[in-house]
């Protein structure tokens, strides 16, 4: 798919850093970032072998670069991969003036992103996302490795100094990624864009990266997540909108196990039942069903949670960061392009569940 190139400026209030989208982009890194002489690419056992020469390729003699290659998948947001990432760092001589890359998708953005947060007290970094998912985990700073107890419970916000988006390593993407990363712009499309949202659900099964407004799309999602990260950085407020979907979405990944389902499909669960709330919380009228139909044909495994129990769910969801005072809250909609926070209690919320896990397996579609 070919993109007349596109620049977005993050601005926050401690930091400034281009989102540069196109074609062909991975072969300009090196001249990008030619101040650094000593850069280490993090990537992974997938993505090293299409892409890292070429990206190696792309840096000039003058500069000192070594790569470190993470197992592929969720598990390596470890402490453990953490840790032996911190020991490359020592053992490749990185400095406070030193950079890392991190070439991969969100897995490998986090877990490097959290050690150039944390090495020396912070170091530099640059997102090269290589999967659609990644246009949401590249923006914005949250950088994390998850607790066996619950997803990105150890992190920081800590902002790249440029996030190089090539969009054409995105052809080499499984089917499953694409969708993964589509249920995040679905998730932007409902905190701020209608057309957005009405323009996804046109799409027709199996054509999600295929379909002509692809680019847009991803482009779109990207500006919406920049927009809100630059009005609230840190999660006092509209951030936490961005959780749409997730609260359901990350008890899910940690009870089945990491890795067990895509972050997107499990965050395509929680919007349904985000939405599912919001109807008996605001009285207000959603596209559930339908949303619940496209996402059957497009293949989401929206039924893979099933064995799952109600009670271990609820335990999961009140440890999610957002939760307060016993309160879990929840990132709701009044209608697509309006969502809102709302506290709700255990029970309330453990009632809610149990309807619409009876009401979800049955309803059409
Ligand atoms: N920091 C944030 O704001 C934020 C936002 C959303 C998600 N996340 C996190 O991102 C993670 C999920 O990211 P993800 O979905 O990119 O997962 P991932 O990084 O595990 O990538 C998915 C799979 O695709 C493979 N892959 C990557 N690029 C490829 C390519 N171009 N061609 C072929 N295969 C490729 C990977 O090796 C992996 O097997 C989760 O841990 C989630 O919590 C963070
Ligand atoms: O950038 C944000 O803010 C988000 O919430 C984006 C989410 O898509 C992402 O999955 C994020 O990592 C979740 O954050 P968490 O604080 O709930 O762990
Ligand atoms: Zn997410």
């Amino acid at each position: 798919m070919l993109l007349n190139r596109k620049e977005l400026i993050v601005k926050t209030n401690f930091s400034q850093y281009p989102i540069q989208i196109g074609n062909g982009l991975r072969h300009e890194i090196g001249s990008k970032v030619a101040h650094y002489q000593n850069v280490l690419i993090v990537t992974d056992k997938n993505v090293a072998p299409l892409y890292l020469d070429e990206v190696k390729k792309s840096f000039s003699s003058q500069q000192s670069v070594a790569s470190f290659i993470l197992p592929a998948g969720e598990a390596s947001k470890s402490m453990e991969w953490y840790s032996k990432l911190l020991d490359a760092c020592i053992a490749e001589n990185l400095d406070r003036k030193s950079l890392i890359i991190a070439l991969g998708g969100g897995v490998v953005g986090d877990l490097a992103g959290f050690v150039a947060a944390t090495y020396m007290r912070g170091i530099d970094y640059v997102q090269m996302p290589t999967t659609l998912l990644a246009h949401d985990s590249s923006v914005g700073g949250k950088v994390a490795i998850n607790h066996p107890e619950g997803k990105n419970m150890i992190g920081s916000f800590h902002h790249p100094v440029l996030v190089l988006y090539d969009i054409d390593m995105m052809a080499t993407l499984p089917h499953q990624e694409v969708r993964s990363g589509y249920a995040e712009i679905i998730k932007e499309a409902c905190l701020d864009d209608q057309e957005l949202f009405m323009k996804i659900l046109s799409i027709k099964p199996g054509e999600l990266i295929e379909n002509q407004g692809f680019p847009q799309h991803l482009y779109k999602g990207m500006a919406i997540k920049a927009s809100i990260v630059e009005i609230d950085e840190k999660e006092y407020g509209v951030r936490k909108y961005l959780n749409f979907g997730h609260t359901l979405g990350h008890a899910i990944e940690t009870e089945l196990g990491y890795g067990k389902i895509t972050h997107g499909e499990a965050v395509a669960v929680g919007m349904l039942f985000a939405m599912w709330v919001s109807e008996r919380i605001y009285g207000c009228s959603l596209p559930i069903q339908e949303l619940k139909t496209w996402m059957k044909h497009q293949g989401y495994p929206i039924d893979d949670w099933n064995e799952l129990e109600n009670q271990a769910l609820i335990s999961r969801m009140k440890k999610d960061k957002k939760a307060l005072d016993g309160m879990i809250h929840m990132v709701l909609l009044k209608e697509i392009g309006s969502p809102s926070v709302q506290a709700i209690d255990e029970k309330a919320l453990l009632k809610h569940l149990q309807d619409f896990r009876s009401e979800y397996l049955t309803f059409e579609s």
